[in-house]
């Protein structure tokens, strides 16, 4: 199976993740997409980054009822921070069946070249990119593993999230239903 990993902190999970990695299983040529949780990313510094755990839990609540969205805890057991080319290395040798490619935005495909040992990444993957505004002229996008897609796009973050919980304000329809009863459950973000 040709599987796409979406990586993110999902601190929380929210729509616009959801979009991008419904729209990729389901309009390009790969069969599904694992959502890849990551305990820390390397080149963020967080002070309300909440428990790994819960940052699952809410991403499998958010694809319970998807057949092509996948969660994965892959990272929770591989050395911290979370690299990227460990952790396709880790998956291809415990999956030698599938076969990965990388899901990001411009945004990260512009930083692509401080991510470590990119250029195995670029050699080995092939990366799906949606474009994110502000983000359109790099060099990169030319590569032969880069394919350009047309996602419809959806401008939120999870820091936007997160400040709005903070101030109390409704972010229904922002993140699934399941999604913001456990955030409530739980009172995270308070
Ligand atoms: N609204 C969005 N549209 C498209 N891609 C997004 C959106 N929000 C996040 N992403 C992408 O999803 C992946 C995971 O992102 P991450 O979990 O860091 O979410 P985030 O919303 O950007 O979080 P934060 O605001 O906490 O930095 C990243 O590749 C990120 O670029
Ligand atoms: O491997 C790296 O050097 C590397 C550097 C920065 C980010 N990443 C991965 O990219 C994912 C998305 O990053 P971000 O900054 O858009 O949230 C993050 O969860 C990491 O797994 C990976």
């Amino acid at each position: 199976m040709k599987i796409g990993l979406l990586f993110g902190s999902f601190n929380p999970i929210h729509v616009g993740h959801l979009i991008i990695a419904n729209y990729m299983a389901n309009y390009t040529t790969l069969d599904k997409v694992w959502l890849v949780v990551s305990p820390q990313n390397p080149l963020k510094k967080y002070h309300d980054l909440i428990n790994t755990y819960d940052r699952l839990e809410m991403a499998k609540l958010a694809t319970d009822n998807s057949t092509k969205l996948e969660v994965s805890d892959v990272e929770l057991r591989l050395p911290q921070p979370s690299y990227t080319i460990d952790t396709l290395t880790h998956l291809k040798e415990k999956y030698p069946q599938h076969e990965f490619a990388l899901i990001m935005g411009s945004d990260n495909l512009v930083s692509l070249p401080k991510w470590k040992n990119y250029k195995l990444i670029l050699r080995d993957y092939q990366i799906y990119v949606y474009p994110r505004p502000g983000y359109e002229n790099t060099e990169l996008a030319t590569h032969p593993s880069v394919t350009i897609t047309m996602t419809p796009l959806m401008e939120l973050s999870a820091t936007f999230i997160r400040q709005s919980i903070a101030q109390k304000k409704n972010v229904q329809y922002f993140v699934p239903d399941i999604v913001l009863e456990f955030i409530e459950s739980k009172h995270l973000y308070r």
